[in-house]
């Protein structure tokens, strides 16, 4: 079985990570890692804290001389800020007084984190319910990503909008949807997005919102090329690849709903116009002539690009904050709290679409193929 676990707080000393379940004899190249996490600080919107940390990873066990070991693997991910926080965060009692946070921004987790573990200073919600634990999943993708490699499976993200700039759907999904070259022009776009003009609209955009203390959301989409036929499966409700692309993608914080393929696009038109028809090479392969399903049939994948759309809510936290309760009091008060914040996160949120990805990619081929080590897992999938 594959899994993974993260810790760590978000102005702790670091983000620890155990993975298990990866075969063993898979090369593991901790620059490939490292540059996932860079991708994932990037995007324009970004706020001062990306300034501070430059995440990689440290290996401390399952993997020895660049390949895995076949036992769980730990990394660790240090956060740089944690020396301005030594004392506010320190695990032993503290002789100094700290003013606890009790004002709840709308849209956090202050409030309900707060009423359901009983915490008076909203400071103990805050440091564990923070994005930053996303970079501990972007490492553990990084890690399946090489592994899918293996099998010719490849993922990217790209943005498609930002609030009401960008993407209308129904996208036309067809095989030629995705050439390879736009893949290149995403990873060199501030917003990654393909479109230089649509980037251009993105960020003035941005900075609109910004200006009036504002935070935006908007949708990114994640591609799998090169999944084979028959991962996941119909037979029970949670082990449809649906499913579970749905769920890990709605675990990613600000993620407010999910679209495959067509989504709800599909919901706007008649079947005639949704259904993939069926072809058949000379050679035995097998393809169909859209990919409105977005690579998946009765829950399992079908040949065809993983096609997942993901709805981001515009961030929290804003300059001009709403008006909310102060929990210490009871008092309703007119402005909630502002603290060093993110104005637009969706292109990040991509990344961390892709980790989720990988993460659920891997599990279903693990599932398919099995094996204890790479050689094994190949040999498998060869025949
Ligand atoms: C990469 C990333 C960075 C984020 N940065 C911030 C931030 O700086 N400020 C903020 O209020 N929310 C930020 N968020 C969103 C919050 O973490 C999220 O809204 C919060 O945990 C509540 O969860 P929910 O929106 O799923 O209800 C970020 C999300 C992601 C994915
Ligand atoms: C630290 C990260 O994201 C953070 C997510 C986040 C939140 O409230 O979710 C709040 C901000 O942190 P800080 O309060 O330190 O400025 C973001 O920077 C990260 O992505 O690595």
């Amino acid at each position: 079985m594959f899994r993974f676990l993260t810790a760590g707080e978000s102005h702790g000393p670091g983000l620890t990570i155990i993975v298990e379940g990866l075969p063993a004899g898979l090369t593991v190249e901790k620059v490939l890692i490292d540059a996932d996490l860079r991708r994932r600080q990037g995007g324009y919107g970004r706020g001062g804290r990306m300034k501070i940390e430059k995440d990689e990873v440290r290996f401390l066990s399952g993997v020895r001389h660049g390949k895995t070991l076949g036992s769980p693997i730990t990394m660790q991910i240090e956060n740089r800020d944690w020396v301005n926080w030594e004392e506010r965060m320190n695990p032993a009692p503290v002789d100094v007084e700290m003013e606890p946070v009790t004002r709840v921004r709308p849209g956090h987790a202050d409030f309900t984190g707060a009423i359901k573990y009983g915490h008076s200073d909203v400071r103990n919600v805050i440091e564990r319910s923070s994005s930053r634990e996303t970079a501990a999943r972007v490492a553990v993708g990084g890690l399946c990503r090489q592994f899918l490699q293996q099998f010719g499976i490849t993922i990217h993200s790209h943005v498609l909008s930002v609030v009401e700039v960008g993407y209308e759907e129904p996208r036309p999904m067809t095989p030629d949807a995705y050439p390879e070259e736009m893949w290149e022009a995403v990873e060199n776009s501030p917003m990654r997005c393909a479109d230089a003009a649509l980037t251009e609209k993105m960020i003035a955009r941005i900075l609109e919102a910004k200006r009036h203390g504002d935070t935006c959301g908007g949708v990114f989409e994640v591609v799998a090329f090169g999944v084979p036929i028959g991962l996941g499966s119909f037979s029970q409700w949670d082990r449809r690849l649906s499913t579970r692309l749905a769920m890990a993608m709605m675990s990613i914080p600000s993620a407010k709903g999910v679209e495959i393929g067509a989504g709800f696009g599909a919901t706007r038109t008649t079947g005639s116009h949704v259904h993939d028809v069926l072809r058949h090479r000379e050679d035995g392969s097998w393809y169909h002539l859209t990919n409105n399903a977005g690579g998946i049939e009765g829950g399992i994948s079908n040949g065809e690009p993983i096609v997942v759309r993901v709805g981001v809510k515009p961030i929290p936290t804003l300059a001009h904050p709403l008006p909310s309760v102060d929990i210490a009091s009871g008092e309703n008060i007119d402005q909630s709290r502002y603290e060093r914040s993110d104005v637009c996160v969706v292109p990040a949120a991509g990344v961390v679409g892709e980790a989720m990805m990988a993460v659920v990619l891997t599990e279903a081929l693990l599932e398919k193929y099995g094996g204890d080590s790479m050689d094994e897992m190949l040999r498998h999938a060869r025949a």
